[in-house]
């Protein structure tokens, strides 16, 4: 399988372009990044005795490679684009960048569908992570008021983060609106609650030595329940990665989630 990765230069990209050439049946086709140059190849280590494309231009690169899978780690006002151009290509989409609107995911589904392309896009690649939302969803059952708190590293730049944006969706879908605290609460410094989706409350802590952590709390009466999962290094995400790589291959319209392919 022929695979290209997108923000190659990026915290993700690296680890991932590590992953593809660590699999047999993957070959690392391409690499790009709208900044790079030939220059950044011979700075990376990771790709010694692997003669890797690189590009800084996608009209280019499609016109001079082929490939099956097209893996996007680059920044949210990028995904977007990234996305439909791979679909255009006939590449298959593995996204991991977030910042999707909901009409943005829509339109991109309604587009494989129509090229009959799979793909995914997942805010999320670590299997612990998934489950963390699946267990989140199904205490919200029992425990409707909840409170999300995602912590992550300082260059992280959207917030809240695409897994806490996912968590509160899937939780929404069990408990529906749900107003929490007290009606007459009031902030005394502007966005003290966090931010609000439906009722629940979502708080984004950005610190250097983090890499990516979620807790979702649930209070109840005389009772309190933690789930938590923490991505302490971004190997954490690569069997995902590469797991999603070969399902795409399997399937004929664009999905969004790993849990489809759990
Ligand atoms: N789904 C998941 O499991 C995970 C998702 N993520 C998401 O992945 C994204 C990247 O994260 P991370 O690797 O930490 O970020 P980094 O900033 O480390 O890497 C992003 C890279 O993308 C490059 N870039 C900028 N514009 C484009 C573009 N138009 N096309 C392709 N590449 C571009 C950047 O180049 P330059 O620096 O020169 O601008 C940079 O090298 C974020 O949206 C993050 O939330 C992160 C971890 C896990
Ligand atoms: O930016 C990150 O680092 C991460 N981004 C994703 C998100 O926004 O949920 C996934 C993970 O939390 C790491």
């Amino acid at each position: 399988m022929k695979i290209v990765v997108s923000g190659f230069k990026g915290k993700m990209g690296t680890a991932c372009t590590n992953m593809v050439l660590r699999q047999e049946d993957f070959i690392l086709a391409a690499v790009y990044d709208p900044f790079a140059t030939e220059k950044h190849l011979d700075e990376l280590p990771q790709y010694a005795g692997h003669p890797v494309k690189v590009f800084s231009d996608k009209a280019t690169l499609v016109k001079e490679v082929e490939a099956d899978v097209w893996i996007d780690f680059s920044r949210p006002d990028a995904a977007y684009d990234n996305t439909r151009f791979a679909l255009e290509n006939g590449m298959r989409p593995v996204i991991g960048t977030t910042g999707f609107s909901s009409e943005q995911l829509e339109e991109l589904t309604n587009y494989s569908k129509k090229l009959g392309l799979g793909g995914l896009i997942a805010p999320n690649f670590a299997i612990g992570a998934v489950l963390m939302m699946e267990f989140a969803a199904k205490a919200a059952k029992y425990f409707p008021d909840v409170e999300i708190m995602e912590l992550h590293h300082e260059n992280k730049l959207d917030a809240p983060s695409g897994t806490a944006i996912k968590t509160a969706e899937l939780i929404y879908e069990v408990r529906g609106d749900h107003p929490q605290g007290h009606p007459e609460e009031k902030e005394l410094i502007e966005g003290a609650r966090g931010a609000d989706y439906h009722g629940m409350k979502i708080h984004s802590v950005r610190l250097p030595g983090l890499v990516a952590h979620q807790q979702v709390q649930f209070g109840s009466a005389g009772e309190g329940l933690i789930i938590r999962h923490d991505s302490y290094d971004r190997d954490s995400f690569m069997n995902g990665v590469a797991l999603s790589c070969r399902k795409v291959m399997e399937i004929d319209r664009l999905i969004y989630g790993l849990e489809n392919f759990l």
